[in-house]
């Protein structure tokens, strides 16, 4: 399996507090992996580090076997193959369409092309037709979905999720949790931090455990890829 993402000896501090510190983390191409650990343990800043939204203060970072330089020419390249969405996410001013075409419109792409994009995508979260929806007209799943989906039109190679269903109903939920599980297989890498121990179950993943800004080495060696560890039976909504 190639790997996506690899960080080697990485550190980050902040003052005396050690928010991560992993000798190696590979994160294998195609596959999904829950972040998991208690309040403060680094799940955050590592998703962070891996959207490259965080430089640490030591390590070395490679994406598809690239090492990372962190000049600007290069992170305007990288930080396109990889996108962030928050647990809270900030949907702007407008409707519904102009939060997904955003990213698009960015790119490039506007026209015939990126209603068919953003159609597509709205479909994905089950929000076809929603899209002269205005943002405040959303409920919080409606719009946590609408940010996902804006996310998935930009086709990021890497998708990181900061707690995504931490504040959603429980319909929007089965319907993300069906995506996140089903995006692997479209070529999408997924990392997603949670601190619901039902997901471990639920989703057809590999854990990383975080305490402490470390991996937990009880069941992982870090110096293994984690690809070795046991995948979950997709969830069936
Ligand atoms: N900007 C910051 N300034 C100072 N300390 C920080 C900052 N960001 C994170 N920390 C500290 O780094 C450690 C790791 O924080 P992080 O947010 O990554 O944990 P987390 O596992 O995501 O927590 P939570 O589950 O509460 O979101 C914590 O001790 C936190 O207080």
């Amino acid at each position: 399996m190639q790997n996506i993402i690899e960080l080697q000896n990485v550190a980050k501090n902040y003052g005396n507090t050690i928010a991560l510190q992993l000798n190696r983390l590979a994160i294998g191409e195609g596959e999904l992996y829950l972040l998991a650990g208690p309040n403060g343990s680094g799940k955050s800043t590592l998703l962070n580090i891996l959207g490259f939204l965080t430089r640490p203060d030591r390590g070395e970072l490679l994406f598809s076997g690239e090492r990372v330089d962190w000049k600007r020419g290069t992170m305007t390249r990288l930080r396109r193959q990889v996108t962030l969405l928050h647990q809270s996410p900030y949907l702007f001013r407008g409707n519904v369409y102009d939060n997904v075409a955003y990213g698009l419109s960015l790119r490039g792409m506007g026209g015939a092309k990126a209603q068919e994009v953003v159609s597509e995508t709205l479909a994905t979260v089950g929000l076809d037709g929603f899209q002269l929806r205005k943002h405040t007209e959303l409920s919080g799943g409606e719009a946590q979905r609408v940010a996902m989906a804006r996310a998935l039109a930009l086709r990021p190679k890497l998708l990181l999720l900061d707690e995504p269903l931490a504040n959603v109903d429980q319909k929007s939920a089965r319907v993300l949790e069906e995506v996140i599980a089903g995006l692997p297989s479209m070529g999408t890498t997924v990392v997603m931090s949670s601190h619901d121990p039902q997901h471990e179950k639920k989703l057809p993943c590999q854990v990383i455990q975080l305490q402490g800004g470390r991996m937990n080495a009880d069941h992982l060696d870090e110096t293994e890829s984690l690809g070795n560890l046991l995948g979950y039976p997709a969830v069936q909504i």
